[in-house]
């Protein structure tokens, strides 16, 4: 077998620098010894050209001057693009060539006439200047070239040179199925066509933007798909190639890495999936027969589409009831009418006497198709492709499987085509554990953990097929919403110019879409008009997970309703990071209650920002200042004040009390505020600004302890009966707690288990870093939950 390669360039600009040395850098990289490039006329070039031809037919005399703009612009090319000697030859063969169009353009100024003749031969000289240029770009690269006219090329059987170049007389869109058989005509290895528009999808791309490139098809699936109005496959270009058992690969000129898709004979069997690809055709109209006296009637659906044949109405698909009491066949939406009026015509004796009641059009309709020669014998896949549509709310009007049972159809509504395509997508493609996840609140946390994904997500799904799909994100104002899944790594710039005004209803039903197997909403504010919406949220089929405090300390009713609805919908609400940040203490917790063990008292730092603040402040620099550090570094609330007036920590010790079942609210704890009085009622920016009269109070505090030899700790407590408090203490200095340093929490857990010595656990309590991790070891939490081995 010959070592030779056929491509067929489609609409692509190669009389460019890049073109061409993308050009030769495919070349190069091909395996095979031999190339034959076929060139299909460069859309450009060749509307240029009719103009021109259609100027000398109206005898304008701005004929020449284009003419002569032309050949400026060839022979400036030329001289950019090749060194003097190779530049020299092309160039005197193109001024010969306009040379010859002048005659050309000159007799149709004559005649007044376009003789199809003449057009092929203005086209085929353009043609010939691209391969000129290209070939001798090729042979200044190193890759000793040639170049041939079509018709010459049809007596080739072997090519010498690395890359031959044939140009002439293709039609725009037929350069494929002569390359094809050129490729045959060779013996050729493969052939390649290249497009400029895309890869070949699973599902198109533009409506389905998570669909995923196709790498191997049968010859049988892409005429299918083809047939069903796939882009960039053109089923007469496969004729050729299918005689000759050749290999057919599409490729995207603007993917040049990408090896794109390979149709073979036994390409079914490469891919695991049975279905290989959904594809639509649009604007369908569904004419219905329909009439008792049908039925039983022989011949009734040979005359129905033999007049449909005679009209030349292309019938796309056909449906019959087994009672025979209807058939109906699917038609492009323009041909309706005529579909009627033809049928109505064939049987009109039938209509006069009523053994055929009506015959109807139905518009406004779309022909959806799953392709794919595994399905075959295969029981479940309809199955799975109707229950599908039927969640996605998507109704089927009529249904028809060819008897080859490569493909199943369905018509459907026109405007309900998206929502099935992409039902379809998530339901037969995506992995069982992709994710659609909405993120509230891309603040400190939000942005950190959007960073912390972005690392990882190819990781998580390579290791542990979890598929994270951020499919918006909203902060008070704004929202940004994407179907398939926004770059978490470079959401911001996105945000900032697609941003929308946030519309929370549209955002929930957006994350919530039926069509992914999972949805999640994360809750990074600290918002408790959201956290009254979890409910709603969870009882619609999405996951919750937040290091917002305000859904734990809602009033008892609510919070109860929560877990209520958490256990019985399945849904999970997961909040580790309410307490103790990335700390795991909700989870410590849980495993003491569940276990069996009786947590007696629960004491501890749990603020970070007063942890810090704390152990940081020795008199030296004031304590406003600090808080000022400490806001900066992402330690404190949105608003300082929720630290400083002891609301974080009494909040925490009510999540830990309830967690042991105690029911209480946070209103009833008594709680020890730092926040002057005459600063409780400003705002927060205000706040900020007259931080200063905190000082004092602070000063007068912390002297006191050293007086003692002790040391300021801002501890929370759950006692044996389940009271919280939450006050500024002071402790020795081999206390635990004294000896803490940085955010650092400390939990002291008094159990049955751990009576003597209590369980303590340390570490960093607040800040971007360890909360947004520990959001992030809740999003793997129900990852687990979700199936995935982690
Ligand atoms: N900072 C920490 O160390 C830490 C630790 C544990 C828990 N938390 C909790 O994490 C949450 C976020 O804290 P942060 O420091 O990132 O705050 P932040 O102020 O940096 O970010 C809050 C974000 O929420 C957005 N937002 C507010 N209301 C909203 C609404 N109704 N709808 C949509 N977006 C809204 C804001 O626009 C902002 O983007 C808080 O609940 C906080 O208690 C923080
Ligand atoms: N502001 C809180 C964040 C952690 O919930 C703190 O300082 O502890
Ligand atoms: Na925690």
């Amino acid at each position: 077998m010959n070592d030779i390669r056929v491509h067929a360039v489609e609409s692509i600009n190669l009389v460019s620098q890049d073109g061409l040395e993308k050009l030769i850098r495919i070349l190069q990289s091909s395996g095979e010894a031999h190339q034959v490039v076929v060139l299909a006329p460069f859309t450009d070039v060749n509307l240029e050209l009719n103009n021109l031809l259609h100027v000398a037919m109206q005898r304008d005399e701005r004929l020449w001057s284009m003419q002569e703009q032309r050949f400026t612009r060839w022979t400036a090319l030329v001289e950019d693009l090749l060194a003097v000697p190779a530049g020299t030859k092309v160039l005197d063969r193109i001024k010969q060539g306009f040379a010859d169009m002048e005659d050309i353009l000159r007799s149709i100024w004559l005649v007044q006439e376009i003789s199809e003749g003449a057009k092929r031969y203005a086209g085929a000289l353009c043609d010939s200047w691209v391969a000129d240029i290209a070939c001798h770009w090729a042979n200044l690269h190193d890759l000793s070239s040639n170049l041939l006219g079509y018709a010459d090329s049809q007596k080739k059987h072997s090519v010498e040179e690395a890359v031959l170049f044939v140009y002439g007389a293709v039609k725009d869109g037929q350069s494929e199925y002569a390359a094809a058989s050129l490729a045959a005509q060779l013996g050729a290895v493969g052939v390649t066509f290249w497009n400029n528009s895309s890869l070949l999808h699973n599902a198109d791309h533009r409506e389905v933007p998570s669909a995923l490139v196709i790498r191997s098809l049968s010859y049988a699936e892409a005429t299918e798909l083809s047939f069903f109005g796939a882009p960039i496959i053109h089923s007469h270009a496969l004729v050729p190639a299918i005689a000759a058992s050749l290999d057919v690969q599409l490729r995207c000129w603007k993917e040049e890495q990408d090896p794109g898709t390979i149709i073979s004979k036994h390409g079914d069997q490469i891919e695991p999936n049975r279905v290989k690809g959904f594809s639509i055709i649009h604007d369908i109209a569904l004419i219905n027969v329909e009439g008792a006296g049908m039925s039983g009637v022989i011949g009734i659906a040979s005359r129905l589409f033999s007049a449909m044949r005679k009209a030349s109405i292309s019938v796309v698909l056909i449906s019959q009831a087994s009672s025979e009491y209807s058939i109906c066949f699917a038609v492009p939406e323009h041909e309706a009418e005529r579909a009627c009026a033809t049928a109505k015509k064939e049987f009109a004796p039938e209509l006069e006497a009523a053994s055929i009641q009506s015959i109807e059009a139905e518009t406004g309709l779309a022909v959806l198709a799953a392709v794919g020669q595994q399905m075959t014998g295969q029981a479940g896949v309809a199955g799975k492709f109707f229950s599908s549509l039927g969640k996605a709310g998507v109704n089927v009007i009529a249904i028809a499987q060819g008897s080859s049972e490569t493909n199943i159809s369905a018509v459907i509504k026109g405007s309900d085509s998206k929502k099935a395509l992409r039902a379809l997508h998530a339901r037969f493609f995506l992995s069982k554990r992709a994710i659609s996840v909405g993120l509230l609140g891309p603040g400190n946390i939000g942005g950190t953990l959007l960073q912390q994904i972005s690392k990882e997500t190819i990781r998580l799904k390579e290791q542990f097929g979890l598929d994270i799909h951020i499919r918006g994100i909203a902060n008070s104002r704004k929202m940004l919403l994407d179907q398939d899944g926004i770059d978490p790594g470079d959401w911001k710039e996105r945000f900032e110019n697609e941003a929308v005004e946030l519309d929370q209803d549209l955002f929930t039903r957006h994350i919530g879409a039926t069509y992914f197997p999972h949805s999640l909403i994360i809750d990074c504010t600290t918002s408790s008009q959201l956290a009254e919406q979890y409910v709603s949220w969870l009882e619609s089929g999405i996951h919750v997970i937040t290091p917002n405090k305000k859904a734990g300390t809602a009033p008892m009713e609510y919070y109860q309703r929560l877990l209520e609805t958490s256990m019985r919908t399945g849904k999970r609400f997961l909040y580790e990071t309410t307490v103790g940040a990335g700390l795991p203490i909700i989870w410590t917790l849980k495993d003491l209650v569940q276990t069996g063990d009786t947590v007696h008292r629960i004491e501890g730092i749990v603020s970070g920002t007063l942890a810090w603040l704390f152990s940081s402040y020795d008199g030296s620099v004031p304590f406003s200042a600090l808080v000022r550090q400490a806001k900066e570094m992402g330690y404190t609330e949105p608003d300082p004040r929720d630290d400083l007036s002891g609301m974080d920590v009494g909040r925490k010790t009510v999540i830990l009390a309830r967690e042991l079942g105690y029911s209480l609210e946070v209103e009833d704890i008594p709680i020890q505020s730092l926040v002057p009085e005459s600063l409780d009622g400003c705002s927060p920016s205000e706040f900020m600004e007259r931080l200063e009269a905190i000082d004092p109070v602070i000063e007068a505090a912390y002297k006191e302890a050293v007086a003692k030899g002790e040391k300021l700790r801002y501890v929370g407590i759950v006692d044996e009966r389940g009271n919280c408090s939450a006050s500024l203490k002071s402790y020795a200095s081999d206390h635990p707690f004294a000896q803490a340093s940085g955010t650092d929490n400390v939990i002291c857990f008094t159990t049955d288990r751990y009576l003597s010595q209590p369980l303590v656990i340390k570490g960093p309590g607040a800040g971007r870093e360890v909360t947004a991790g520990g959001v992030f070891s809740d999003i793997l939490r129900l990852a687990a939950y979700l199936g995935a081995r982690i």
